[in-house]
């Protein structure tokens, strides 16, 4: 008893007394939730039950949050055994996620692939780990299927299809999509349908990511989640509506009806219901399937410049962005007349990015194609980052301060730049978060489409080129002076405006017909280009 004294003193005076309470009284908790779980871990639909759910995600947290303290407890900050002892931190912590995520299922993969396709901004340990998820998802079996598809359309399902496959063509976090032909008027279609489980579990996983998400921020204070939590209850009351679904795709057709390559599939809503989606099939392959496009003889650089163009006028010109780009939801498909079709899928989430935003955008990017960084800091400080406008310039081209500097578009991404983008991953975690926490919202999804534009070029070969750049130059160009125009406050303003757009646009234009001329030529003769 005696002996225990000095610890008992010790632990009274230390400061983080309550952090241990607290911590302590997770495990305790969580200790009796897994207890519970483990004598019932037969039953399917008694491990779905909101307090197992609960009680593994506890379990998972704690375990987190004990291995940092635990792991880094003394450990000299910065040094090399600082960034060796946190890397395998994370390690061991996302497989521990990555567990999480594959017991309970729905949401939970869903913020797994969020979070894994948020590569540069979270370590690589956990976005490698995670991205497991991306090609993983759970299937429903075909006894569920026909459960829901049954109970929302209200007849028998093979009354509705003559044809009606088994194994479905794709499955993902939220539903899983079958090939199947409508009896009435015989015609192929794709059926989304909704697990069964998803929208019963959806408000206590909610709830649960939200508890997890304050024991994180209580105990790693710098360590900024609620962002994450924000988007998820935002979202996915939406995403599990899937009428919302049919009524985005409609939006986008009319919107973007005016570039010929799109096509968006046609909703069949006599078919559909908020967990049944029936649609018309869409011929084609995954944009990132290289070997048919090769076959196919289609021309990959007129892809990626197609899809930068779509992308570029969802953010700046139409404020309507798609929120789930990934190759995915991409289909490209030849036409029978020569014609190179993009076919855009899953319309569960669209952003509708609001004028102010996308003046400030265009602003930025303006600022950094120039580069001007006394507006770059301008911009940034008005978009909320502040002093880590800096970093912010970083995240949102992905490359380093160096070639911020010097004009993203003139210097091409070598392996060295690489590392160093790794490396602020690494060791600038709070930073970054700092950053995510402040810009706006908007940001966290233009930084996802952008990146899966990149990915795209970087697989198509066309990631070296500048085709992305003059395709998104032109809409920021085109954006910026049209915001600028509608607010000019006299006509000597309204009219430099527009002679400042003719100006700029022409030299686009002549850029862009420059390096389409040098492409044709051998490499050895190709000019240096310079957007500039
Ligand atoms: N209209 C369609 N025509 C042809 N194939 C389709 C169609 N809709 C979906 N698919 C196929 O089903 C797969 C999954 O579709 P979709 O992305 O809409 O489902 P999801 O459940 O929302 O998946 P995720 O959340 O991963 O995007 C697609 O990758 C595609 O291969």
């Amino acid at each position: 008893m005696a002996a225990s004294r000095p610890l008992l003193k010790l632990f009274a005076a230390s400061p983080w007394r309550k952090k241990i309470l607290t911590g302590g009284a997770i495990i305790v908790g969580t200790g009796t939730a897994v207890g519970l779980y483990r004598s019932i871990d037969c039953l399917e639909d008694v491990r779905q039950v909101g307090i197992i759910r609960f009680g593994r995600a506890a379990r998972t947290v704690s375990c987190i949050v004990a291995d940092y303290k635990y792991s880094l407890y003394g450990v000299p900050y910065p040094s090399d055994e600082y960034v060796h002892v946190m890397k395998s931190c994370h390690l061991r912590c996302a497989a521990r996620l990555l567990d999480l995520a594959a017991a309970n299922g729905g949401v939970f993969v869903k913020v797994g692939q969020h979070v894994a396709a948020l590569e540069y901004l979270i370590p690589k340990e956990y976005t490698k780990t995670l991205s497991v998820l991306m090609n993983k998802a759970p299937e429903s079996t075909f006894e569920d299927v026909r459960g829901v598809v049954e109970e929302d359309l209200g007849m028998k399902l093979e009354e509705i299809f003559s044809e009606f496959a088994v194994i479905p063509v794709g499955a993902a976090s939220l539903a899983q999509v079958h090939v199947a032909r409508l009896r009435e008027t015989g015609e192929k279609v794709a059926v989304k349908v909704q697990h069964r489980r998803v929208k019963k579990n959806a408000r206590t996983d909610i709830n649960t990511m939200q508890i997890m998400v304050n024991i994180t921020d209580f105990m790693f204070p710098d360590f900024k989640l609620q962002w994450l939590v924000d988007e998820v209850k935002k979202n996915l009351p939406l995403e599990l509506d899937f009428l919302h679904e049919a009524s985005n795709a409609e939006k986008m057709r009319s919107l973007f009806g005016h570039l010929p390559f799109l096509k968006v599939p046609t909703m069949k809503l006599s078919h559909s219901s908020s967990r049944v989606l029936t649609m018309e099939f869409c011929e084609g392959e995954h944009i990132n399937k290289i070997d048919y496009l090769k076959e196919k003889g289609i021309d990959t650089h007129d892809v990626c410049r197609k899809l930068g163009r779509l992308i570029s006028e969802m953010i700046f010109q139409k404020g309507y962005l798609h929120s789930d780009p990934h190759p995915g939801n991409i289909l490209v498909h030849k036409k029978d007349n020569g014609q190179v079709e993009i076919v855009i899928l899953d319309h569960g989430l669209y952003l509708t990015i609001e004028d102010t935003f996308r003046r400030q955008y265009s602003q930025l990017w303006l600022a950094l194609l120039n580069p001007n960084q006394d507006e770059i800091k301008r911009v940034a400080n008005d978009m909320g980052v502040g002093e880590l406008y800096g970093l912010f310039a970083c995240i949102v081209t992905r490359r380093s301060w160096k070639s911020v500097t010097s004009g993203v578009s003139k210097r091409t991404m070598d392996d060295n730049e690489k590392k160093e983008l790794r490396a602020y991953a690494v060791t600038l975690i709070p930073q970054i978060s700092q950053v995510l926490q402040r810009m706006p919202r908007e940001m966290l999804l233009i930084l996802k489409t952008n990146d899966l534009l990149r990915a795209i070029e970087h697989q198509l070969g066309s990631a070296g080129r500048s085709d992305g750049y003059i395709e998104m130059s032109k809409c920021v160009v085109s954006s910026y002076h049209h915001l600028a125009i509608q607010h000019a406050k006299n006509w000597r303003e309204s009219l430099r405006l527009r002679l400042s757009f003719i100006y700029m646009m022409s030299r686009l234009i002549a850029y862009d017909y420059f390096l389409r001329f040098n492409s044709y030529l051998p490499r050895a003769i190709q000019f240096e280009s310079n957007l500039s």
